[in-house]
């Protein structure tokens, strides 16, 4: 999958390894990710993925090479790189007594001046961030006083301030009810329409078939890396869980279900 070249690709990986606890988990990956598009990370539990994505962040150390837009990660200032991608975490932890705005405005760091008070682009893009993910109403309560899916709804306003052209997103979707992932599919709509580069890591497949592109991992490896229009790509998906999901076409869509045992009848 991945060029000599770096051009129109947000993200590039090549050679890319990483260890956890001693073990490595993340195995000579090549990859490109296109600029402008949403690039989804599927495969089964333990695959790598949330490894991958936080490796492509720049958050865990590695070997191989990353590059961020046409950069290697390594030589962009961590300003810089901060403005340029934003990052969503697995279960983050943040400051519990902040304000959901206060929060929000953390995302705004990576623009200020060292201890300069936010300007009315800041103002503008946290109350932006806060009403997109409908989070405006709870902006004064404290984070550590809200629901999981009102959490969630903040930490992903806190990404989406930050405004950057890459925004990776690991479990976006962690606590939300399905009309909030509906919600969440329209903002990451809104971020293509404005040339911001996606990539999520989900495991609702269903709302990951609505990417462009998928990545397909399995045991510390990239297996499929395709066009979700391609029947090629779905299929590798299917793999990678063994064929223990099916996927079906419906309303213009594409349906992801798990393959239910039958019932054993109970014996009287
Ligand atoms: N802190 C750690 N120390 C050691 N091994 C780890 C650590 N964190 C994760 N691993 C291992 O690394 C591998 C990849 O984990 P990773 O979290 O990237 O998988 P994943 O595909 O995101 O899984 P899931 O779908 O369950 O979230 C797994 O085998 C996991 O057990």
């Amino acid at each position: 999958m991945s060029t000599s070249t770096t051009s129109g690709m947000a993200l590039s990986a090549h050679g890319l390894s990483a260890s956890l606890g001693g073990r490595e988990v993340l195995h000579h990956i090549d990859l490109d990710i296109v600029q402008g598009q949403w690039t989804s990370i599927l495969g089964p539990n333990g695959a790598g993925k949330s490894t991958l994505l936080k490796a492509l962040a720049g958050l865990l150390p590695h070997s191989g090479r990353v590059s961020l837009l046409g950069a290697p990660l390594r030589s962009i200032p961590p300003r810089q790189r901060a403005r340029q991608l934003a990052w969503l975490g697995q279960n983050e932890a943040s400051a519990e007594d902040l304000s959901a705005w206060d929060v929000v405005m953390l995302g705004r760091l990576p623009h200020q001046a060292w201890l300069a008070p936010p300007n009315e682009k800041d103002l503008a893009a946290v109350e932006r961030s806060l009403r997109y993910t409908q989070a405006w109403d709870w902006r004064h309560r404290a984070l550590g006083q809200l629901s999981g899916g009102e959490r969630q709804r903040v930490l992903l306003a806190r990404a989406l301030a930050v405004e950057a052209q890459v925004l990776l997103m690991d479990e976006p979707l962690a606590n939300l009810d399905p009309p909030h992932q509906a919600d969440w599919l329209c903002v990451v709509e809104a971020l293509l329409m404005h040339g911001t580069t996606v990539v999520s890591v989900l495991h609702e497949i269903t709302i990951a078939l609505n990417a462009n592109r998928l990545v397909v991992m399995r045991e510390g490896r990239v297996t499929h890396h395709g066009a979700t229009e391609d029947a090629t790509t779905r299929d590798a998906v299917c793999e990678a869980f063994d064929n223990r999901i099916a996927i079906y076409p419906l309303n213009n869509q594409w349906v992801a279900l798990p393959h239910i045992p039958a019932k054993t009848p109970h014996a009287n």
